[in-house]
C-alpha cells in the first residue's frame, strides 16, 4: 500500500455471497486485521444453547449475550472466537447452529451489544495499538456498511445468484452441489436470508456503497474485483497477487 492511513473495509451481502472468504483474502493482501461479524452472532447462539437459555426468551438470551465472554482472533490467516476461554470455530459451523442463529441475530438488544462490541474493533484497529498496528480492517456481515461502520472509507456489497450461492453452501456442508444437496441447504440460505432481513438491509447497496456480483468470478477474481474498488475509492495501490 502507498499509505499508511488507517482502513476501515465493510462488507456486506447474504448468505453463501463469499463475504468471508473474500473478506479474509482482501485482509492479507492489504495487511488488514479481519473481523469476522457473523461469527459473533453464530458464538452467542452456541453460548445460549450452551447455558440451556431458551432461544424464543428474548431477555434472557440479551442478558447471556451482555455476560458473553467472546473473544475474537482478528488474524485473517487463522481468524478463530473463544468463548469463555473455548475454542468454538468449529461448534459455531455446525447446522444446529446454523438453523438456530436468526432467532438470536433477530433480537435487537442482541444487535445493539454486538454492534457496540463490534464497532469497538473498527475503532481500536484504527489505533496503534490495535492487532493490526493501526493498519485497519476488514469488517463483514450484514450491517457493517449500513450501521456498524457506515463510515468506512470502503463499503462493499457481494452479491451473487441464488443459485451460485446454493451451489457454494451445498459444496461446502455435503460435498456436493447435485439437487438433493442443493434443497437440503436451502433453509441455510434462503430461509435464513429471509429473517435476517427482517432487522438489516443487505440484499441491495445504500448509497454510497460498491456492489460487486460474483456470481460469475472465481474467489481470487472476486477478492481481486474488491480489491480494485479499494484502489479506486482510497487511491491506494494494492500489490499484485503473487504468482501460484
Ligand atoms: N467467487 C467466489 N467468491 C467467494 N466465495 C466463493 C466464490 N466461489 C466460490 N466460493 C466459495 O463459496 C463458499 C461460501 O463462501 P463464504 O463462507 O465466504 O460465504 P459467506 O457469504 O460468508 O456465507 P455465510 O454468510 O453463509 O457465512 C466458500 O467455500 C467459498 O470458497
Ligand atoms: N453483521 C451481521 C452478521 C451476521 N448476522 C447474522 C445473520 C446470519 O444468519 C448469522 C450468521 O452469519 P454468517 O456467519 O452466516 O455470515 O448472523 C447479522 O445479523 N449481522
Amino acid at each position: 500500500m502507498s499509505t499508511d492511513a488507517p482502513l476501515t473495509v465493510a462488507i456486506d451481502g447474504p448468505s453463501g455471497s463469499g463475504k468471508s472468504s473474500v473478506a479474509k483474502g482482501v485482509a492479507r493482501r492489504v495487511g488488514l486485521a479481519y473481523l469476522d461479524t457473523g461469527a459473533m452472532y453464530r458464538a452467542a447462539t452456541w453460548w445460549c444453547l450452551h447455558r440451556g437459555v431458551e432461544l424464543s426468551d428474548g431477555a434472557a438470551v440479551a442478558h447471556a449475550v451482555r455476560v458473553m465472554p467472546l473473544v475474537m482472533g482478528l488474524d485473517p490467516a487463522a481468524p478463530t472466537v473463544h468463548v469463555e476461554g473455548v475454542d468454538v470455530g468449529e461448534q459455531i459451523r455446525t447446522t444446529q447452529i446454523s438453523t438456530a442463529v436468526s432467532a438470536v441475530a433477530t433480537n435487537l438488544d442482541v444487535r445493539a451489544e454486538l454492534r457496540r462490541l463490534q464497532r469497538a474493533v473498527v475503532d481500536a484497529e484504527r489505533e496503534p495499538l490495535g492487532f493490526s498496528g493501526g493498519r485497519g480492517v476488514v469488517a463483514e456481515g450484514r450491517d457493517i456498511t449500513t450501521v456498524v461502520a457506515p463510515d468506512a472509507e470502503v463499503r462493499v456489497l457481494l452479491t451473487a445468484s441464488e443459485e451460485a450461492r446454493l451451489a457454494r453452501r451445498s459444496l461446502d456442508v455435503h460435498g456436493t452441489a447435485d439437487a438433493a444437496a442443493v434443497a437440503a441447504t436451502r433453509d441455510q440460505v434462503l430461509r435464513r436470508d429471509r429473517d435476517d432481513s427482517t432487522v438489516s438491509q443487505f440484499q441491495v447497496a445504500a448509497d454510497g456503497v460498491v456492489t460487486v456480483d460474483s456470481s460469475d468470478l472465481d474467489l481470487e477474481q472476486t477478492i481481486d474485483a474488491v480489491l480494485v474498488v479499494v484502489e479506486q475509492v482510497t487511491g491506494r495501490t494494492v500489490d499484485p497477487r503473487p504468482a501460484p
